[in-house]
This record gives structure tokens, sequence and C-alpha cells, in this order.
């Protein structure tokens, strides 16, 4: 393919209905990529792009890898499906154990999904079983976080608290509330790390449980780091606060990890990197590189067994999927943790955190640069909205960094980075001093 060769197929683009995507925008002037290796993404006009989200925060050792690409071929041609209701096959044992060694404390039962979405649903349906199992059946309340995200199912747009994501659906789960997001800009503002101040908005917890009883309550669920809604950072004693109040009223504690999961902060999980042990963890994303649609979800063993009563021939839990622990997806599953272990990369986050904290930040003089947020190897750049045109400005910026060969996400007029634990300080130097550019060129 020469250099200047471009495919626009107008008629070849219609049938594919694009998620989360202006589609008539893209359709008008696709952004085809069609290979990957690495660091870096090739277009369909040959030109290299710096992948700075990891596709979507899901490719945590890069593109192309071989011990993952031979591992996904050999399991083609092994065993390609095989059920995982009443039927099993090693894999998905071998994976279950590595993952449950890898995440501290005794959450060391794994119920496999096909994604972020439905580990979240998942964990939910599990919360509320388990207190059923029990005999704690009235406790049916769910809790959120405003800004969270927490997938696009019924269930995690229900507990989700970004108002995009719910307001075109309708009637949500009902017994659900939310505690308020934890961004205090005034007080936070332009932090490196996390910020000092907000502990207190976990005490959002105690006023729910006031409101309702705790007996009512089954579970909260947070992203220890909020991604998708621009990269809230937790404040200093937030998450340790939620836990306590969570084990006074014996409500269960669930971390969404789908992003922070798989060494996004310089460690395995956010569990390690905060120190506070959640009751469920949902996973998807870096379980698998995001080669093979895989979730996971962690128990911990009084969930877990607390199912496993009464007559041994019964089903306990009347929830799964067909692909769950598919043996493509626990191939892959198993050849990205050796990935990542081989490779030191649970601990890059730490490594170059500092490089990277440093190279986030150094956008702060750039005009219409708000605020600017990082933990580990993550990094967000909010932007001065366009009046009355929210979105367009972070937009514009997007579409500008791909013409000068940098990938990023944004979200309203944030703009979020989450780069493959295999950066390099060359690479980061690239991704800013890029990203300083397109800063200057737009309005
Ligand atoms: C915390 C969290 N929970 C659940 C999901 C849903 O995962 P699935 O998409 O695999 O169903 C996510 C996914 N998060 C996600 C997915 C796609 C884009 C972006 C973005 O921030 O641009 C974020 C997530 O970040």
């Amino acid at each position: 393919m020469t250099a200047t060769t471009k495919i626009s197929r107008p008629n070849d683009l219609s049938a594919f209905w694009m998620p989360f995507t202006a589609n008539r925008q893209f359709k008008q002037t696709p952004r085809m990529l069609v290979s990957a290796d690495g660091m870096y993404y090739k277009t369909d006009d040959n030109r290299e792009i710096l992948d700075g989200t990891a596709g979507l925060w899901c490719c945590n050792a890069g593109h192309k890898r071989p011990k993952i690409v031979e591992a996904v071929k050999a399991q083609m041609d092994e065993l390609d499906y095989a059920p995982a209701f009443q039927m099993g096959h090693p894999k998905a044992f071998e994976l279950a154990s590595r993952l449950a060694q890898l995440m501290p404390g005794n959450l060391n039962h794994v119920f496999y999904t096909n994604s972020g979405s439905e580990s979240v649903e998942t964990a939910l349906k599990i919360a509320l079983a388990y207190h059923r199992a029990r005999g704690d059946g009235q406790r049916t309340r769910l809790i959120g976080r405003e800004r969270g995200y927490h997938g696009v199912n019924f269930g995690g747009i229900s507990v989700g608290g970004i108002s995009g994501n719910r307001k075109t659906f309708g009637q949500m789960l009902g017994g659900v509330d939310h505690m308020r997001h934890t961004y205090l800009p005034e007080e936070n503002g332009v932090t490196r790390g996390m910020p000092e101040h907000g502990a207190f908005l976990a005490d959002d917890l105690e006023r729910i449980c006031a409101l309702h009883d705790p007996s009512t309550i089954a579970a909260v669920i947070v992203e220890p780091v909020a991604g998708s809604t621009g990269v809230l950072i937790p404040p200093k004693g937030y998450l340790e606060r939620l836990r306590e109040i969570c084990t006074k009223h014996g409500i269960l504690l669930i971390f969404d990890e789908v992003i922070t999961g798989f060494g996004r902060l310089g460690a395995p999980f956010a569990v390690d990197y905060f120190g506070v042990q959640p009751d469920l963890v949902t996973t998807a994303k870096g379980l698998t590189n995001g080669t093979i649609p895989m979730g996971a979800v962690f128990a911990t063993d009084e969930i877990h067994d607390a199912f496993m009563t009464g007559p041994e021939n019964m089903i306990e839990l009347f929830h799964g999927y067909t692909y769950s622990g598919n043996p493509v997806a626990c191939a892959a599953g198993l050849a990205t943790l050796e990935t990542y272990e081989e490779e030191g990369l649970y601990e890059k986050g730490k490594e170059l955190g500092q490089y990277w904290e440093d190279a986030v930040h150094s956008l702060i003089d750039l005009p219409r640069v708000k605020d600017i947020r990082n933990l580990g190897l993550i990094g967000a750049i909010e932007l001065e909205g366009i009046e009355g045109f929210p979105t367009k400005r972070a937009f514009s910026a997007f579409l500008k960094a791909f013409e000068k060969g940098i990938l990023i996400r944004t979200t309203g007029d944030i703009i979020a980075l989450s780069p493959p634990l295999i950066i390099e300080k060359s690479h980061i130097d690239q991704l800013f001093g890029t990203l300083r550019d397109v800063l200057k060129e737009i309005d």
C-alpha cells in the first residue's frame, strides 16, 4: 500500500453502527487502523499512530505481543470452545488460580464474564444473592457514585452516574442511590497524584444509611480511580473511609477495577496500590491485553462459601454466560499475565510515574488548560469548554492529535491518557510534545 493510498468506502461503512461514536462524522472522514505493533498503530494510509490510550485502556502490554499471539493461535488449534456450564477445561482453572494468587487478600474466587459491563452486572447480582443466601434478602439497595462509569448494561447505568449514559433509557433499576463524586477543583485543582481534600465525601454513605437503614443496603460500587468520566483521583483517606463504613454496616464494597486492574497504577490492582480490601472486584480490559473479550469478578472466600450450601447436585448461582471461561480467552489471559510478570509491567507505573507526572503537568501553561490530574500511568488534561458547544474543543484536539500521529481519548472537554505500560521516556516525550502542538493549534 503506497503512503498516499486512502481507502474511502462510503457504501462499505453504512452497515456498522459504531459504539459511542459520532457515526456520521466518522463515516465522512474515517479513521481506520489496520495494524499495530508495540506502542504504535498503523492507519490505512500508512501512517504510524502512537497509542496514548492503550486502545481503550486495555492493551496494557502494547500490541502484537508474541506470547499472547502464539497462545491464542495454539489454543484455536487445540480446543476452540468448551462449555463452562457443568463442564470444564484446564486453562479456566489455571487462569483462575493465577488471578487469585495475584490479587491480595482473600479474594480467592473468580467468576468469568466477557466484558467489564458483564463483570459489573455479575458483581451486583452476586452481592444481592449473597445477602439472600445469608437470610438478609431485604438488603436490595445498591449505591453508586455521581460521575461513576460501570459499563452500559442496566445494572451498570443504574449505579453509574453519567447522565449521558442514563437519560436515554428510561427507568433504571429501582433502589439505587448515589454518593457525591470526589472532584473538588477549588481545593484540589491541578493536583499531582492524590488530592489532600475530600475524604469527608465518603460520609455520604453514612447519610444514605441513615435515610434507608443499613439493613436495606447490599453493596456500594466505586471505581477506585474514576476513569471514563475524565479521571477523578480518590482523595487521601477516601477509600479507607468507605471501607470502614461498609464494614460497620455489613455492606459489601465493590471495586470496579476494569481500568485500574493489571498494572495501570503501578501495582497489579488498585487493591494493592491503595491497600484497601474490597469484597468484590470487577475486571476486564487488561486481563487479556484487550485481545480477546474477557472479564473476571473476584469474590472473597466468605462470599463464595455463602453459596456453597444445600444439596450438592444443585446449581448454587443461577448466572453465567455462554462464553464464561472461553478457552481462547483463558489462553490469552494466561499469556498476558506471563507477559506482565516477565516484563515487570506491574511496576512500570511506579518506575515511570514521576516522569509521566512531570510530562502531564508540563502542559499547565497552555491556554484553555483548566486542570490536570494524574496517578500511575493515567493522565487527564481538562480544557475550558466552548460556550454552548460542550465537548467540541476536546474533540477537535482528538482529531488534530490523530492528524499529528497520536491517539488520545476525550470525554466531555477532558483529554484522558492511559498508554501501554511498555511505554518509554521517548514515547512520553513524543506524546506530550505533540499534544502541546495540538493544544496550541486548536481554538
Ligand atoms: C470502570 C469500568 N467499568 C465497566 C466498564 C465497561 O467495560 P466494557 O466496555 O468492557 O463493557 C468500563 C469500560 N470503560 C471504558 C470503555 C470504553 C471507553 C472508555 C473511555 O473512557 O473512553 C472507558 C469501565 O471503565
